[in-house]
């Protein structure tokens, strides 16, 4: 058995339904211990294909997954009895209550009916008494899913867009719900979504996917930073056409807007040397601002085309 660092890691990752186009190309996703991953992408990206190829719910083609150091293939139950998972919404009986719904899962798994009580407690449901799942609201039935999916004592949960349809309140649960299994019982959480607002605040790492490939991969930090990078940069000048001059000896193109110049594609060591640089060429500096591209824009920049 091949040790790996990773919790969840996939190498090669390709997959095609049918005779259609490629849906997955080459993805090696690397999840680490402790981590919660927010593996991002629009509608049709290839994030619940991912997730289900990574569960054994679709055949694997091309490529491997890596669970707890095990290969798929070859330790798939062992490595399923340490996993919980959410994909789209929960398969829950409307005429039962929570209580009973878990109740059919727990003989299935054979866990002790204490266990029960547990989950329902974690994800706020404890109260929910005779109340059929039928009366409950789209967010209590994604958290008795959560429930569902935590009641044999998962290492790993993976949840694929669990915050979709919910109120800015359910989402708000939701993340203090995984924050809480994430930083209190040590559970490494996948989580899939369309909207980087809706994670951003939750999540460590981030996989980002556009069109079947990994177009970033990295701690949130590095996102960050990635965001900073080429931002732009603002100078109030008192000689436009000189500073404009000066930029353009730089090989840096400016566009001037009102009484200011703005250049792209700077890093932020670059601004000492580059106003240095004006100075020596005679133009004065009022100020110089810095525009860090917010990480929406960033995420948009790196789905699109
Ligand atoms: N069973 C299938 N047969 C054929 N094509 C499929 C099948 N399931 C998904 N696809 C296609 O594969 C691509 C990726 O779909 P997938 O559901 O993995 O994306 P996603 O990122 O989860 O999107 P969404 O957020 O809309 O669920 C899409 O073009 C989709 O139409």
């Amino acid at each position: 058995m091949q040790a790996s660092t990773y919790c969840l890691e996939t190498t090669g990752l390709t997959h095609r339904y049918g005779n259609t186009e490629q849906t997955l190309e080459n993805i090696n996703l690397q999840v680490e211990a402790g981590s919660i991953y927010g593996f991002l992408g629009p509608n049709g990206a290839g994030k619940t294909t991912t997730l289900r190829l990574v569960l054994g719910l679709l055949t694997l083609q091309q490529g491997s997954v890596s669970i707890f150091g095990m290969d798929l293939r070859r330790h798939r139950i062992e490595i399923l009895r340490r996993v919980g998972a959410l994909i789209e919404t929960p398969s829950l009986y409307g005429h039962l209550t929570a209580h009973e719904n878990l109740e059919i899962l727990r003989v299935l798994y054979r866990c002790p009916s204490s266990r029960i009580h547990e989950v329902l407690d974690l994800v706020g449901l404890a109260g929910t008494g005779r109340k059929y799942v039928s009366q409950f609201s789209l967010g209590m039935k994604q958290r008795l899913g959560i429930a569902a999916a935590l009641l044999h004592s998962p290492s790993l949960l993976i949840l694929d867009e669990p915050t979709n349809g919910l109120d800015p309140n359910g989402i708000i649960e939701m993340r203090a719900l995984l924050k809480r299994l994430n930083e209190e019982h040590r559970i490494v959480i996948v989580i899939s979504s369309h909207l980087l607002a809706e994670i951003e605040k939750l999540v460590s790492h981030v996989g980002v996917i556009h069109r079947g490939t990994l177009r970033f991969q990295g701690t949130l930090s590095a996102l960050n930073r990635l965001a900073d990078l080429d931002g732009t940069v603002t100078f109030e000048v008192n000689d436009l056409p000189n500073a404009a001059r000066t930029f353009h000896e730089l090989g840096v193109t400016s566009l001037q807007a009102g009484e200011k110049l703005t250049v792209g594609g700077l890093m932020k060591q670059d601004i000492p040397s580059m106003a240095a640089h004006l100075v020596s060429q005679g133009v004065g500096i009022y100020s110089i601002t810095t525009h860090k591209r917010d990480l929406e824009t960033l995420f948009m920049d790196l789905i699109s085309g």
